[in-house]
């Protein structure tokens, strides 16, 4: 059976980063996106010019049919909107959790746009506390770790993206201790959506039943073949190519 992956993201209308990338990236590993809305947003390829969350009892009225219908293999969190958000998320985590008490959750931890614009409303790192308690792995980029420090039992992929020099390295820290480091050749240009496309994958490869080192190899592969095959619909940061592209020869 094809998994479902239950998503809680924001709507990216320019289709670069949040919902749209999710469905696009999950999909591309061969399992079935259910996006839940989370927040509505005013964005292009480069910046956000507004966020709004949606009604907190809209994340439960969205959820409980797919909760009622479909089996859930994993799940993955993007922004929340909002603390209210948040706690709704967790109420529909927690319910998942009691059916299936390993069900994997992956949290990219967006505390701010690549230019620092805000995704939500108040203090965004209050907001995913919660959250950061329930996800398995948590994938913060280098300034998004230093903002939230270590998370005691809870595993992470911090991405190197943001350092100087030639390759990007990525550390799975186990409890803060480092398991597994994956070098990657830099590549040239700034991407819209890379971590939302490479924690989607994540819990795609993990709804699919990879462990998590497996699970870890595909998503990096897969997210850095959609960078190096990236495409610009503006100048300034550039889509992941998400989709492979058939071929007609
Ligand atoms: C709705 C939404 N969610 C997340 C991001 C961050 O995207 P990135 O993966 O580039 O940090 C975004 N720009 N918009």
């Amino acid at each position: 059976m094809t998994p479902c992956v239950l998503v809680f993201a924001g709507l990216d209308p320019g289709g670069g980063a949040g919902l749209a990338a999710d469905i696009l990236a999950i999909a591309a590993q061969g399992a079935h996106p259910l996006p839940v809305a989370t927040a509505i947003t005013a964005q292009d390829n480069n910046r956000v010019h507004a966020a709004s969350p949606v009604d907190a009892d809209w994340i439960a009225r969205q959820a409980a049919p797919l909760l009622a219908a479909f089996d859930i293999g994993a799940v993955k969190l993007g922004i929340p909107g909002n603390a209210a958000n948040a706690a709704a998320i967790a109420d529909v985590i927690r319910t998942l959790r009691a059916r299936r008490p390993t069900l994997p959750v992956v949290l990219d931890p967006v505390l701010a746009s690549g230019y620092g614009d805000a995704l939500g409303q108040g203090d965004a790192i209050k907001a995913l506390r919660e959250l950061l308690a329930l996800a398995t792995i948590v994938l913060p980029n280098l300034p998004e770790h230093k903002a939230l420090g270590e998370i005691h039992g809870t595993q992470m992929l911090v991405t190197g993206g943001h350092a100087a020099g030639d390759t990007v390295v990525n550390r799975w820290l186990l409890d803060g201790v480092e398991a597994r480091a994956w070098h990657w050749p830099r590549l040239p240009h700034g991407y819209h959506g890379s971590g939302c496309t490479l924690a989607a994958a994540l819990a795609a490869r993990l709804a699919l039943g990879e462990r998590m080192e497996a699970a870890l190899d595909a998503a990096q592969a897969y997210t850095h073949h959609t960078l190096a095959q990236s495409y610009a619909l503006a100048p300034g940061q550039r889509i992941p190519r998400r989709l492979l592209q058939l071929t007609t020869s």
